[in-house]
């Protein structure tokens, strides 16, 4: 099934005039609003129509917008089907009022009213069962901000300058390393909870939201439902992205920008996510950025809902047909409706530390041997027994149940992710996704058991650390999951339990190194993918102060330092810049550096298309569809949101194998044309040379024949040259170039590098 993708326009604000109103709603051929019409900037008269699976205007309410469409999508969560909910749309379309929204009855979000609904239900159940059936709740939550993840129920002082790790679990799924799960039985609870997180996530002042969210805020909420002979766990993610902002309004000054790059960057790389997918690409750039890896749209399964926040003004105007662009795409993408599997209760036998550590959000539950699931199920009792039940108290909604005292989010057992070994890992969890984890944590970095007392010695200990490593550097080559955990219980020796802390101390360091150096990267290239978008739209100033911050990160890349001299020189000549019209705005194409001069021909002839075909906007979906992609590849596709550059279908090869190239590449660094900047034997690796270089480093003849283009006996003769010159660490591309080996050629290190992320 498809993302359902349904669309809201916010009232006007007191300093927005009605006459600037220029979003309207209409009805479909089946009778239902589900059409939003909006004006051609350059010719007002003309109108694009994007049809959605539904179109809400101004009048909706909080209460109906949830009844309609977050409601329903709640059975689905209880039948064992995961759920993602999430609000796109500019900055101050009104994307936090939806998902949080105020604090009256009235204006409450989709998030409140959805735990509302979850505790309501889960009550009706337990009722309805006589007690056989028990529901528990659970939730993490946590933002992005700037490219790095925090857990908001730690307060700011507590974090980490990199953040928390996130990693990639079983069946294709991201996870958060380290992030706390927090039970939570009532609403009363949630909602202290809840605050109290809300103050800690990075919000912000701009000249077009007072209170801006300066991050995309992820809560997740687990429904474990238990009965005498089961458990199964579901999770649904309500999912608060921070908006795409044009900097010349926002008034933003260089901490600001610093946030704003990084949040227009992800919103790019999602946007080419929805692009890729929806044109049956191979390669989705899931990984470029944080966001995108966690939301895996289009790889996650179960319900997805994007609410599309849109503000109705032409103050907006580029940015709403922008938006209403992605969104468009995003309808299309099919996701899996994948029932998580319960698990079944057997024999019991005694808890191990394994299996009551473990466990991060959204991980799905895995059939497992009934021994293993019978642990936890015990672990889970015994938790109960021991734990001691918040108090209740509803009287703001209108859940039925009442209870009596309050509690208070300090007194709320907050269950830490074992990846933290804080001292709470020795506690039974209640959390059955656990009984998945292995009963050993000794092959994969997403488990950590209590430390174990078996001493071994230094060798075995190099040699484990670097069995580690080989393990994580081959799981991002290959892009997929670590050896599952269920394998390894099942095969585990007992060299392998005798993993100590030592080990998994040294495995942090190794990783915390290893993200840390990907945080400050991807910093850095965040402000160069954002430099290239104002270039492309000619806002030489901006793309000069975006260069200036990218410098830092890299500081000899010699192609960046003339990217930055001649925009200065460029600057310099020209005469006081004056603010361009809308209609160039429109075009973005006023640049006339070289690179760009492709797309303006492509935008040109396309524009010429559209002239064609002007009088057909239909209202019907599919050509309304059609009418959308077809214009927006006519000129819409570089105003001020982040927006992937189109390929051309009407230019010859060598244009399009050129933007094939830059829509590819992962680093706005590497352009085909520009590899010198790699050759350079100083230039910083890009990600992908960097996983070709760490494979060659391995030696290994399995992992390098997992490249594209390379047969068992290239790899095997690559291996010998490597094993022969047994010294020899490469660390750039200069040097994979440089190596010697028969029947390999620049041509075909090119391809394995190709290879790597395909
Ligand atoms: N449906 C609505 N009804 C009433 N007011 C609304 C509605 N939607 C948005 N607003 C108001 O519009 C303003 C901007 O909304 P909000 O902060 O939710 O935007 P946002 O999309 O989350 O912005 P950002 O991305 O900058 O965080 C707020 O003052 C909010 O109260």
């Amino acid at each position: 099934m498809s993302v359902r993708v349904v669309a809201r326009i916010r009232p006007l604000l007191k300093a927005e005039a009605e006459k600037d109103q220029i979003l309207s709603i209409h009805e479909a051929n089946n009778g239902k609003p589900q059409i939003v019409k909006i004006p051609n900037p350059k010719s007002q008269h003309e109108e694009y129509s994007f049809n959605f699976a539904a179109a809400y205007d101004a009048t909706c309410t909080q209460q109906e917008l949830f009844d309609t469409e977050v409601a329903p999508t709640i059975k689905h969560l209880f039948q064992g089907f995961d759920v993602t909910l999430f609000a796109y749309g500019v900055t101050g379309s009104g994307k936090t009022h939806t998902m949080r929204g105020g604090k009256s009855l009235a204006d409450r979000g989709m998030i409140p009213r959805l735990l509302s609904n979850i505790y309501r239900k889960s009550k009706a159940l337990e009722k309805a069962s006589n007690g056989e059936t028990s529901i528990n709740v659970s939730m993490s939550y946590y933002e992005i901000y700037t490219d790095k993840v925090f857990d908001l129920f730690e307060p700011p002082e507590k974090r980490t300058p990199t953040g928390l790790p996130i990693r990639e679990a079983e069946g294709g799924k991201t996870v958060v390393a380290g992030l706390s799960e927090v039970p939570c039985s009532s609403l009363k609870e949630f909602e202290i909870l809840y605050d109290k997180a809300n103050a800690n996530r990075s919000v912000g002042s701009t000249k077009l939201n007072a209170e801006s969210s300066r991050s995309h805020a992820i809560l997740c909420v687990k429904v474990t439902i238990s009965t005498a002979t089961e458990t199964r766990a579901s999770t649904i993610c309500a999912i608060d992205l921070a908006g795409s902002e044009d900097n010349r309004r926002t008034g933003n000054v260089k901490e600001r920008m610093v946030e704003s790059a990084s949040i227009n960057k992800s919103l790019f790389v999602l946007a080419q996510c929805v692009e890729a997918i929806s044109k049956k690409q191979s390669r989705i750039p899931y990984r470029e950025s944080k966001m995108t890896r966690i939301l895996s749209l289009g790889q996650n399964n179960g319900l997805t809902v994007m609410i599309l926040n849109l503000p109705p003004t032409k103050a907006f105007h580029l940015d709403t047909l922008s938006s209403l662009n992605f969104a468009n795409r995003t309808k299309k993408v099919e996701v899996r409706e994948i029932e998580n599997e319960p698990i079944f209760r057997g024999p019991p036998r005694p808890p191990t530390a394994a299996t009551t550590n473990g466990g991060m959000a959204r991980q799905p539950l895995r059939p497992l041997n009934s021994a293993a699931a019978n642990a936890n199920i015990l672990a889970n009792r015994e938790a109960k027994v021991d734990k001691e039940k918040p108090a209740k108290l509803f009287s703001v909604y209108a859940d039925k149940s009442k209870t009596t005292a309050t509690g208070t989010a300090r007194s709320i057992p907050q269950i830490s992710s074992p990846l933290k070994r804080s001292a709470v890992d020795t506690l039974p969890s209640s959390r059955p996704a656990k009984q998945s984890r292995p009963a050993t944590s000794n092959t994969s970095l997403l488990r950590r058991g209590p430390p174990e007392t078996t001493t071994i010695t230094k060798a075995t200990l190099d040699s484990l650390v670097e069995k580690k490593v080989a393990e994580i550097l081959a799981a991002r080559e290959a892009n997929v999951a670590a050896p599952q955990p269920v394998v390894q219980e099942q095969h585990a020796t007992e060299r392998e339990k005798a993993i100590s802390a030592e080990v998994q101390a040294r495995l942090d360091s190794i990783e915390k190194r290893l993200e840390g150096q990907e945080g400050e990267r991807a910093e850095g290239l965040s402000y160069l993918f954002m430099a290239k978008q104002h270039q492309a739209r000619g806002e030489d100033e901006d793309a000069l102060k975006m260069y200036e911050l990218a410098q830092p990160f890299f500081p000899d890349n010699q192609k960046l330092e003339r990217k930055v001299e001649k925009l200065r020189a460029k600057l310099s000549a020209r005469r006081p810049p004056g603010r361009k019209s809308e209609d160039e705005e429109a075009e973005g194409m006023v640049e006339t550096d070289a690179e760009t001069q492709p797309i303006r021909r492509r935008k040109k002839s396309r524009r010429q298309e559209v002239q064609n075909t002007d009088q057909s906007y239909q209202v019907d979906d599919q050509e309304a569809s059609y009418q959308v992609d077809h214009r927006e590849d006519a000129g819409y596709s570089d105003h001020e949101s982040p927006r992937p550059r189109k390929k051309a279908s009407k230019h010859t090869t060598k244009s399009r194998s050129r933007t094939a190239v830059r829509a590819d590449s992962p680093d706005p660094l590497v352009d085909r044309d520009d590899q010198e900047a790699e050759h350079s034997s100083t230039a910083m690796a890009t990600p992908r040379t960097q996983y070709l270089i760490d494979i060659l480093n391995l030696r290994n003849v399995s992992k390098l024949k997992a490249l594209n283009g390379l047969g068992v006996k290239k790899a095997e003769a690559i291996v010998q040259h490597l094993q022969e010159e047994e010294d020899l660490q490469l660390t750039s591309w200069h040097d994979v170039l440089n190596l010697d080996v028969r029947g390999i050629g620049k041509r075909s290190w090119e391809v394995m590098r190709e290879g790597v992320l395909a």
